[in-house]
């Protein structure tokens, strides 16, 4: 039985985080912890792994707390930069306690950016689309950080050309953000979740890679396979792809 805290726990997704154990035979859900609770050895009840979705500002704190206390993180808070990553990664080591992030737990977002990579190498120009509800405090999401930076890894890798855009023009920024040379654009739209479009193109011929999550529990089978994966995996285990065995 895997002893699990939820951190989080009043939020979005830590409701649905805290259903999704308690729904399952081989978990028992021991802490709900929020922004008030102190991440220390009473709030967490002897849990063996703790489920992280807080807010961008706090979740590294949180995490090397979760290491101090030797509870295993399984992170989907987002906002993550490769210095942080790399903090974590150097306290898991020296802990000995594993701990794994992700910016997608959803297997469709998983996958399009797994495909994302396999295609960029393909294509002349590529751009990032992300689309979500309005009450998501960050942009562009981590999926679409994360997609960006994989599909411009696979450009480097294959020594392509820049990608061809004659703007000259665009005092309102209506061409989007720019993630390591990818454009994002991020939607905020009453009525969405969470969605994202990959565009490739070539002369003549179009790609789209998308992923729709129209609801939270779609994240929630990619969360139960980490919670159950983390204590296996030493160090830090970025993204859920290694889990689903989409190494590479
Ligand atoms: N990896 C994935 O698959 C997914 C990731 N996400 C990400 O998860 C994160 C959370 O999203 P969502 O649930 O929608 O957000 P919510 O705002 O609904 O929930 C965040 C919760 O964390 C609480 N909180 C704030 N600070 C702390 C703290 N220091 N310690 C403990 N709890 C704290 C908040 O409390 P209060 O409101 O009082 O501040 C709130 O209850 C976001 O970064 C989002 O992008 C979302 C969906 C899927
Ligand atoms: O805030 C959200 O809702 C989501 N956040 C994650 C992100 O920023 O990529 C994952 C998913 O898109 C939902």
């Amino acid at each position: 039985m895997i002893r699990v805290a939820v951190i989080g726990a009043a939020g979005r997704m830590g409701q649905t985080a805290c259903q999704a154990v308690e729904a399952v035979d081989d978990m028992t859900l021991v802490a709900r912890l929020d922004a008030d609770d102190a991440i220390d050895a009473d709030h967490l009840c002897g849990a063996d792994v703790a489920v992280e979705f807080t807010i961008p500002a706090h979740t590294e704190a949180n995490v090397h707390a979760l290491l101090d206390a030797g509870v295993a993180p399984v992170v989907g808070t987002t906002g993550w930069d490769d210095a942080a990553l790399e903090r974590v990664r150097e306290h898991a080591c020296a802990s000995g306690v594993n701990a794994l992030i992700a910016p997608n737990f959803a297997i469709s977002a998983v996958l399009v950016m797994e495909f994302a990579r396999q295609a960029a190498r393909y294509f002349t120009s590529a751009e990032v689309i992300e689309m979500h509800h309005p009450n998501k405090l960050d942009a562009p999401s981590g999926t679409a950080a994360q997609t960006a930076q994989l599909i411009a890894q696979a450009r480097r890798d294959a020594g392509a050309a820049p990608m061809p855009d004659a703007t000259q023009m665009d005092p309102d920024g209506c061409r989007g953000g720019m993630v390591a040379g990818v454009p994002v654009h991020a939607v905020r739209l009453a009525g969405l979740n969470a969605h994202e479009e990959v565009l490739f193109g070539n002369t003549g011929e179009q790609l789209v890679l998308r992923s729709d999550c129209f609801d939270r529990s779609s994240f929630m089978p990619g969360v139960l396979a980490a919670v159950r994966a983390v204590r296996n995996r030493p160090g830090l285990t970025h993204g859920l792809a290694p889990v689903l065995g989409l190494e590479h």
